[in-house]
């Protein structure tokens, strides 16, 4: 399983493909060609200053007669975690903070509308240990916590809708905890918030040792630029989940994640990208960077050693359009920021092409669905 020393599949097609293979696997693997977007230069000298990777592109629909092009900026973050994990939690946090604050303002300067982080960004992805400390210490407010309170200075100077998941200490009910994604709108105020539906139980993702499911349903953010939705990272392998999202109205659905390539870097590519297609929307996949160390062994449950890490996170975060068109990733070991422009008028024109919103049969699974979760539902299998 490649680490660090592999950059990208990107990279790797570009390197050892004659073009005219490379343009027919690109336009098989990715669909119809983006445009890349020309960025400001200052913007590029800044992430190179910043030691952080840079890509921006276009997707195009075509015009119409009685709609204005819908054009909205979106800006995807990818990082590792900027200090060791038995680092002063206090530190973690102010540290990541002044790492985003620095690539949120190179995604200003490109003009982002809407910026969304990786899952529980202000922390390690600490879940593996299945300790409680220091771990739940980094758990804050959706409504007014530290990080809520720094996004939303973000996200006033910069105008930018900013969505910001974080592990959520909700204490209003019982000071319990939920792996929540909060919508911050562009003018500073926090718009609400969502919660991860689906935990994981596979591997070393404990999850469920430290929140629940959540309750808040498949809400639907709608913004100045545009209606959003958030699918939580395993959210991205549940269908309906995406669905919901796209019922409700979402033109745009993130999906901010932290997963690693011995389990799903195969899936990575498909899952997003199908969502868009299916469900004629733009679907924004995030993935964290690099390889935590814990301070304390835990073990996978697999029979095989104890060990400090969790695997390689991947990075590999890119954006797929409604047509199945994607952008290429950003790469697998930096942390990026890769920017995005949309015409939401790409998702109608979907729908109006392949029309499954028309053809979904939605009543007949609803029906077929109610009786298949019931305790003695039978399933229907036909025999001899
Ligand atoms: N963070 C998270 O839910 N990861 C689960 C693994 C995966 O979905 O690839």
């Amino acid at each position: 399983m490649a680490g660090a020393e592999w950059e990208s599949l990107d990279e790797c097609l570009k390197k050892y493909l004659p073009l005219a293979d490379l343009k027919e696997v690109k336009r098989i693997l990715y669909g119809k060609e983006t445009r890349t977007l020309d960025l400001p230069r200052r913007a590029l000298e800044a992430a190179c200053q910043g030691d952080f990777e840079l890509q921006g592109y276009a997707f195009e629909a075509a015009e119409e007669q009685r709609r204005c092009p819908q054009l909205v900026r979106v800006g995807l973050v990818q990082n590792k975690t900027p200090l060791s994990t038995n680092a002063p939690v206090a530190e973690q946090v102010s540290t990541v903070h002044r790492r985003i604050e620095a690539i949120v303002e190179v995604a200003a300067m490109c003009g982002v509308n809407i910026i969304c982080f990786q899952e529980a960004w202000n922390m390690p992805f600490a879940f593996c240990t299945r300790e409680k400390l220091p771990w739940t210490e980094f758990a804050e407010s959706a409504e007014d916590g530290l990080t809520t309170r720094f996004c939303q200075k973000l996200a006033k100077k910069h105008g930018m809708v900013v969505i910001s998941p974080i592990l959520e200490r909700d204490h209003d009910h019982g000071d319990v905890l939920w792996n929540t994604a909060v919508v911050i709108s562009n003018s500073g105020a926090v718009l609400g918030k969502t919660r991860k539906n689906h935990i994981p139980r596979v591997g070393d993702f404990n999850e469920s040792t430290y929140y629940m499911e959540g309750n808040l349903g498949h809400p639907v953010f709608q913004t100045q630029f545009g209606r959003i939705a958030v699918n939580i990272c395993y959210g991205r392998h549940h269908p309906l989940n995406w669905l919901m999202y796209s019922i409700n109205g979402a033109e745009i659905i993130f999906n901010p994640s932290a997963t690693i390539g011995a389990l799903s870097e195969s899936f990575w590519p498909i899952e997003a990208r199908n969502a868009a297609i299916a469900n004629h929307c733009f679907t924004c996949a995030i993935n964290r960077v690099g390889q935590e160390h814990f301070p304390n062994e835990f073990t996978s449950g697999d029979g095989k050693k104890a060990h400090q890490d969790f695997g390689y996170f991947y990075g590999s975060s890119y954006v797929t359009a409604p047509d199945g068109s994607r952008t290429p990733g950003l790469s697998r070991n930096r942390d990026g920021l890769l920017v995005t422009e949309l015409d939401l008028n790409l998702c109608r024109q979907m729908s109006d092409l392949w029309t499954f919103k028309m053809t979904g049969r939605y009543e007949m699974y609803a029906r077929e669905l109610a009786e298949a979760v019931k305790p003695d539902y039978n399933p229907h299998i036909v025999k001899e």
